[in-house]
């Protein structure tokens, strides 16, 4: 696999639009840019993978999860008891957000700090208030705390609608005793959740509508073709792995490298001249694990039949006649079912798997594996990073104000601390003891103004990003639990998978400077 011979030549001729800065000037939307946490140098990359759903295939959440709500509901009804009514029930997609956590026996929904403490709590659709909070969840920290089968994490746009749909549940389990069954308590009803938005994936009710429809569910990026076309030019492999199934596959990614035909029309076969390999029904995230002996299927792209390979070359049936292989099935296929990364590895013919970069929009399925356990370079997809950062960057006032209000907090709390200090334990007379009473006084009302202007700030602050939730990567002013595990396990992170395209092939992405609070103190003054 040959690396980049040169950044400069082939891509203004090529590519023209594509390129971040060829001569160092050209400046990419907040919106669009790629962020680093870790080095990754594109030079030694040699193979790039790609997840599908919600990575190459952008959903439209507004019409996507309507369509997996309105089936969890239906199965809840007609196959779980669940009474009637619940079909009148509406899903307000925009309500739920990615990186909440659900606590299945209390009926809560949860968003946490980088430490696991709970900042935000709903009971339902309640507000917890912050006594309660405390109560509830203030000693429960334990280093894993939260991990259990008692939670459940909102780690995909998938999980949206599951998750509104076990909140609309706790209220009115709450508000209609009786209605459902006394042996469903919260937990089980999260259960029953989970599997009817399982079934809803795995008996075609979602994938048959979308196919049908796919433009109403699937939104149209044409930056993704010149993309994958350049990765290829520059030499790198450049390979698909999905848990979808090839069926399914063939009508997103035909929709996806724009050959099909807005309503169905038939799909070709087209988009596979940008992978050297597809894998399909990959069951990630074990498929990063090389143990993991799941059998790798060659597919017969016409008819979806499985094949039986060897390391990705087909066998014939034992006992039966010589492989006469259709034209579809090459000596080395291409499309595969199963299989795990060591099947890949060879496919690709990587050296290291640090020449491996991966990009997905699931931080288990797709990150945190790939990146702990084999050590692929990874970027994370986070749709949701678009609005973040132009909501940031038009705040930045607001930010400012936030900070000068914490610094008046801290300062009027010393001198609070010091009053004290000396009324307890120094020998001060009468006039000078009424005098630092009444300064104490004056501080204490000061400290109750500032920190409730801070608290009414922060939650404007807040409610510009998302009115319940407030902003992704934070909880008050500290890091939230999604923003941790970015940082942690996506070496690189974006909002679209197309803004790969605006950077050379070539790119250094190397991360910012770090600052240790003490660094950050002297640095902002
Ligand atoms: N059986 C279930 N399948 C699910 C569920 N949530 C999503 N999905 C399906 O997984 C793949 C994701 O593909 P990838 O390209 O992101 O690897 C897609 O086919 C979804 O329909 C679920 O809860 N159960
Ligand atoms: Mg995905």
């Amino acid at each position: 696999m040959s690396g980049i011979q040169g950044t400069n030549g082939f891509e203004d001729a090529q590519f023209p639009g594509l390129w971040s800065s060829p001569d160092g000037r050209r400046n990419i939307d907040i919106g669009k840019q790629i962020f680093c946490n870790s080095a990754v140098n594109m030079k030694n990359i040699v193979a790039v993978g790609f997840d599908m759903d919600y990575t190459l295939a952008q959903y439209k959440p507004e019409t996507f999860e309507s369509l997996a709500y309105d089936g969890t509901v239906e199965k809840l009804v007609s196959n779980l008891g669940y009474p009637e009514e619940l079909l009148k029930w509406s899903f307000d997609w925009t309500y739920m957000v990615r990186g909440l956590v659900l606590d299945k026996k209390r009926g809560n929904i949860l968003k946490m700090d980088r430490h696991k403490y709970v900042k935000v709590a709903y009971h339902g659709f309640r507000l917890i208030s912050k006594n309660e909070k405390v109560a509830t969840y203030g000693n429960s920290f334990v280093r894993d705390a939260f991990d259990g089968p008692d939670y459940a994490h909102i780690d995909t746009l998938f999980s949206l609608a599951e998750a509104y749909l076990f909140a609309q549940l706790v209220d009115f389990k709450d508000s209609n005793p009786g209605k459902i069954s006394e042996v469903k308590d919260y937990s089980r009803m999260y259960n029953d959740v989970r599997s009817a938005v399982d079934m809803c994936h795995r008996d075609g009710t979602l994938k048959t509508l979308v196919a049908k429809d796919i433009k109403k569910y699937i939104n149209e990026d044409n930056s993704i073709v010149p993309m994958l076309k350049m990765l290829k030019t520059s030499g790198r492999a450049v390979f698909l792995v999905t848990n979808s199934l090839w069926d399914y596959t063939n009508v997103v990614m035909n929709f996806v490298c724009g050959s099909q035909t807005a309503n169905g029309g038939s799909a070709s076969l087209d988009w596979l001249k940008h992978f050297d390999f597809v894998i399909t029904g990959s069951a990630k995230p074990g498929f990063f694990h090389d143990e993991n002996r799941a059998n790798l299927f060659a597919v017969e792209t016409d008819s979806g039949k499985l094949i039986n390979t060897d390391n990705g070359t087909p066998l014939a049936q034992v006992g039966g006649p010589e492989l006469d292989l259709p034209d579809n099935i090459p000596k080395l296929c291409k499309v595969f079912q199963g299989g795990n990364v060591g099947h890949l590895h060879k496919l690709l013919n990587v050296g290291s798997s640090s020449q491996v970069l991966y990009v997905g929009d699931h931080i288990y399925g797709d990150i945190l594996r790939s990146k702990k356990v084999l050590g692929w370079r990874t970027m994370l997809i986070v749709p949701e990073l678009e609005k973040e950062v132009k909501v940031l960057s038009s705040s930045r006032d607001t930010r400012k104000k936030l900070q000068l209000l914490r610094s008046e907090r801290d300062q009027i709390e010393d001198q609070t601390h010091h009053l004290k200090w000396s009324l307890e334990h120094e020998n001060v007379d009468g006039v000078e003891k009424e005098k630092m009473c009444s300064k104490l006084e004056v501080l204490e009302g000061q400290r109750a103004r500032v920190r409730a202007a801070h608290e009414e700030s922060q939650r404007i602050f807040h409610q510009k990003f998302h009115p319940v939730w407030g902003q992704l990567m934070k909880t008050g002013y500290q890091n939230s639990r999604f923003a941790h595990q970015v940082e942690r396990f996506a070496c690189l992170y974006t909002s679209q998978v197309g803004n790969l395209g605006l950077y050379s092939p070539a790119k250094y992405y190397r991360p910012g400077e770090d600052f240790m609070p003490h660094e950050s103190d002297i640095l902002s003054h």
